[in-house]
């Protein structure tokens, strides 16, 4: 008898790049695709068994998900991709109305974070369409996340040219500020910060192949980071040592410290929420 088929999720924008470019599903792994919200979704309603989601829902739903003990979206500063545009200096929303992507789940509960911890009270508000759309429309501040974040990052700063350093990237020009929700992270903690993990429903943990194909693809990847900087650079439209820069920013493997910044995101997020669990019941590792 063969077994049923394993449904999982990804989720697709670039920072996953160096993780599954070089992906060889093994037979009986069914892939969907989607944002954020649309791989939570999938994941809690058990149409897939495991997905890299928002990390905030694998908080909330830590009673019936496990993540996997390696593999995460995190970074300690900068990310470059979850923006908050806005024309007011961050004091200055107080009392005013923030646009929010409906793709995102844990960059809202990092803003609500942020603007909480800063005292500052706004109205959030789902709205879609682009930053400086957005702004334009009368909104004080617009989250965006993942490709379309970073591009408009850019297309507010840029062009930024080789005499620029990577530590000195601009976050401000023409009166729009762009607020770094990462950098903002680390500012107040000290720590990085996991936007995404790889959750899995504790009931259908994945196949051990599965595992060990994305170990190997993301070793493939980022052994490989020029070439998918230059493919996803081309693909996006800007420079390719502004995509390798993005790129390599990430820390892909849940290590200690991002660990740290998740747990104490959980307990400013959700205090007295369930405890998370890491890879309980799979099978041994290899690394
Ligand atoms: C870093 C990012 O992280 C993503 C942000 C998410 C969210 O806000 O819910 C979910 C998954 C992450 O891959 C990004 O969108 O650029």
């Amino acid at each position: 008898m063969t077994p049923a088929p394993y449904p999982i999720g990804l989720i697709h924008y670039t920072n996953v790049a160096p993780i599954l470019d070089y992906l060889q599903v093994p037979g009986g792994v069914d892939v969907i695709r989607g944002v954020p919200t649309q791989m939570n979704e999938a994941l809690l309603t058990g149409r897939v068994s495991m997905a890299n989601i928002s990390a905030v829902e694998f908080i909330r739903n830590a009673d019936v998900l496990s993540a996997l003990p390696d593999f995460s979206v995190s970074v300690l500063g900068a990310v470059y991709s979850v923006n908050l545009f806005h024309r007011r200096p961050w004091g200055d929303l107080r009392g005013g109305r923030i646009a929010l992507t409906a793709q995102s789940a844990t960059s809202v509960a990092l803003l609500e974070v942020l603007l909480r911890e800063t005292g500052v009270q706004a109205t959030l508000e789902r709205a879609e369409g682009s930053a400086l759309e957005l702004l334009d429309q009368g909104y004080d501040g617009v989250l965006r996340i993942g490709d379309d974040a970073l591009r408009e990052w850019y297309d507010v700063v840029g062009p930024i040219g080789e005499e620029v350093s990577m530590l000195d990237l601009p976050h401000q020009k023409h009166g729009v500020t762009v607020t770094d929700l990462a950098h903002r992270w680390f500012v107040l903690t000290g720590h990085p910060f996991a936007f995404a993990v790889w959750a899995y429903r504790k009931d259908a943990p994945p196949p051990h192949a599965l595992l060990q194909a994305m170990r190997v693809s993301r070793r493939a990847g980022i052994g490989q980071l020029a070439e998918v900087s230059e493919r996803h650079a081309r693909r996006l439209g800007l420079p390719e040592r502004v995509v390798q820069h993005y790129l390599w920013n990430f820390r892909y493997h849940l290590e200690a410290p991002d660990r740290l910044g998740l747990a104490e995101f959980a307990d400013k997020v959700l205090p007295g929420h369930a405890p998370l669990e890491f890879g309980t019941g799979l099978h041994a590792l290899t690394p």
